[in-house]
């Protein structure tokens, strides 16, 4: 990884439901150099799984309900911040290390006002609790490879306001986002840019000014003037890009019909939920939201629907075509069954293709595999008949693929049956579940399957 610079910046400012990943790319086509994913609460980010999603090509955290939390895919990996709301230092890092390695930094909200976060002591509710703030800080800045950063509001005083910022440089974050409005100020009353002015004089880290967007942030050009009147170094901008975040570029605003259309085709391609992807369309929409494409995209219920308002059928079909096909090739990758000629192996023996072989030299009935799959974390588990006898591994695999090697693997190990090309070495203790998921990598079923997330 480059690494991300928060000097100089435009950025994508987080925003609930709005900064998903289709939202986020758009960002970046247009020109913003850092994306912010929406606001994710540590508790419920803490039970997610990372899935790399091999048709989708992203990288999912999909809660034990199966909803995917958080998407990302390679593309934004150095420019997406992942921000999370918390309160708790713990709880913050096991949550930072999950998302690390797939994330250019780690944010942490301190100026959400809205109830839902302040009354777990998250967003704006840290702004009076600058001890657990650095608790917090630290304990992120200490404990991940990324670069760590906060966002804030200002509180009521400039010398508060500043002593604050002053104290969260001293945690080692990268960067603060400060949104120019005190606590209890709602988005229509005027941002204080003074205040973020003094904030940049008396720091040294990128100050990232935020809340030009009604009145001062309407185009591309009115970013610089944003900049400058609050002496920040960067600048962020939440509604000004919702409502059209062509607003990142430097060619000049592009006509929403046309910004909605490619917010849609990330939408498709990605496999966004239907109802976010109506969210933002309708967000765009604006005052245009009761128009008879308004009220299309609003009685829309699926992905499909809301492409036959914008005329995006055949993009739509294509995808599914594309995705599909994928799905495909790794189904196929995952049924190695080519029938095996006697005496004739094929270099790429698997324990799956030596058991069925040994079947059939003993004049055995084929081996039978029952596979199933969990839902907490989507893993798989699968069970082999051999000689009216069951024989199972007790690991749960990735893929399907997988399990079923597993299980060909334990049979092969409880019969006493060599492994062809992997026979060489001594026969395991098959108890060692790590032993066993060595031995698949080894059997040359290198590509993992996808494990497909439904949102
Ligand atoms: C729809 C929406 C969702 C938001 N969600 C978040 C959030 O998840 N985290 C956060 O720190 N701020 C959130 N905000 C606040 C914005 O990031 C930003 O601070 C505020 O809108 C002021 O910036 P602006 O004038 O550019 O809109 C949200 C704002 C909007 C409009």
């Amino acid at each position: 990884s480059m690494g991300v610079s928060f000097s100089n910046i435009t950025a994508l400012a987080p925003m609930v439901r709005v900064g998903t990943l289709p939202m986020r790319l758009l960002a970046l086509d247009y020109g913003a150099d850092v994306v912010y994913c929406e606001e994710l609460i540590d508790i419920k980010m803490a039970q997610c799984q990372r899935v790399e999603n091999e048709v989708l090509q992203t990288v999912d955290f999909v809660a034990p309900d199966d909803r995917v939390m958080f998407r990302t895919c390679e593309r934004e990996r150095d420019r997406v911040v992942f921000q999370m709301g918390t309160a708790d230092p713990d709880r913050a890092l096991t949550v930072a290390k999950l998302v690390e390695k797939d994330v250019a930094a780690v944010d942490v909200n301190m100026g959400c006002p809205k109830e839902y976060s302040t009354k777990g002591g998250m967003g704006a509710a840290l702004l009076s609790d600058p001890d657990k703030i650095e608790a917090i800080l630290r304990k992120l800045v200490a404990g991940v490879s990324v670069p760590v950063t906060c966002k804030i509001r200002i509180l009521p005083s400039l010398e508060e306001t500043i002593s604050l910022v002053q104290r969260i440089q001293k945690t080692g974050v990268t960067a603060v986002a400060v949104h120019g409005r005190f606590k209890e100020e709602r988005p229509r009353h005027p941002v204080h840019c003074d205040y973020i002015q003094a904030v940049a004089q008396a720091v040294s880290i990128p100050i990232i000014a935020n809340g030009g967007s009604l009145d001062l942030v309407k185009t591309n050009t009115d970013i610089e003037e944003f900049r400058k009147a609050t002496g920040a170094s960067s600048v962020m901008l939440a509604r000004a890009a919702m409502w059209n975040p062509s607003v990142f570029s430097s060619q000049g605003l592009l006509p929403v019909e046309t910004v909605m259309e490619e917010y849609l085709k990330y939408a498709i391609r990605y496999d966004n939920n239907a109802f976010n992807t109506k969210y933002c369309l309708c967000q765009m929409l604006r005052d245009k939201v009761e128009s008879p494409l308004g009220k299309q995209v609003q009685a829309a219920q699926t992905n499909a629907e809301i492409s036959e308002a914008y005329g995006l059928q055949e993009f739509y079909q294509q995808t599914q075509d594309q995705l599909q096909a994928r799905r495909d090739a790794l189904q196929s990758d995952s049924q190695p069954d080519r029938p095996v000629m006697d005496g004739d192996y094929p270099p790429q023996i698997t324990p799956k293709m030596f058991l069925l072989e040994w079947s059939r030299k003993e004049k055995l009935e084929q081996p039978l595999y029952e596979t199933v799959q969990r839902s907490q974390d989507r893993s798989f588990q699968s069970t082999v008949t051999v000689a009216e006898k069951k024989y199972r591994s007790t690991l749960w695999e990735k893929s399907k693929k997988f399990a079923e090697q597993a299980a060909a693997i334990v049979c092969l190990r409880v019969l006493g049956i060599p492994e062809g090309r992997i026979g060489e070495e001594d026969s395991a203790d098959i108890q060692q579940e790590t032993e066993t998921s060595e031995t698949l990598v080894v059997s040359g079923n290198q590509s993992s399957c996808c494990v497909e997330t439904g949102v």
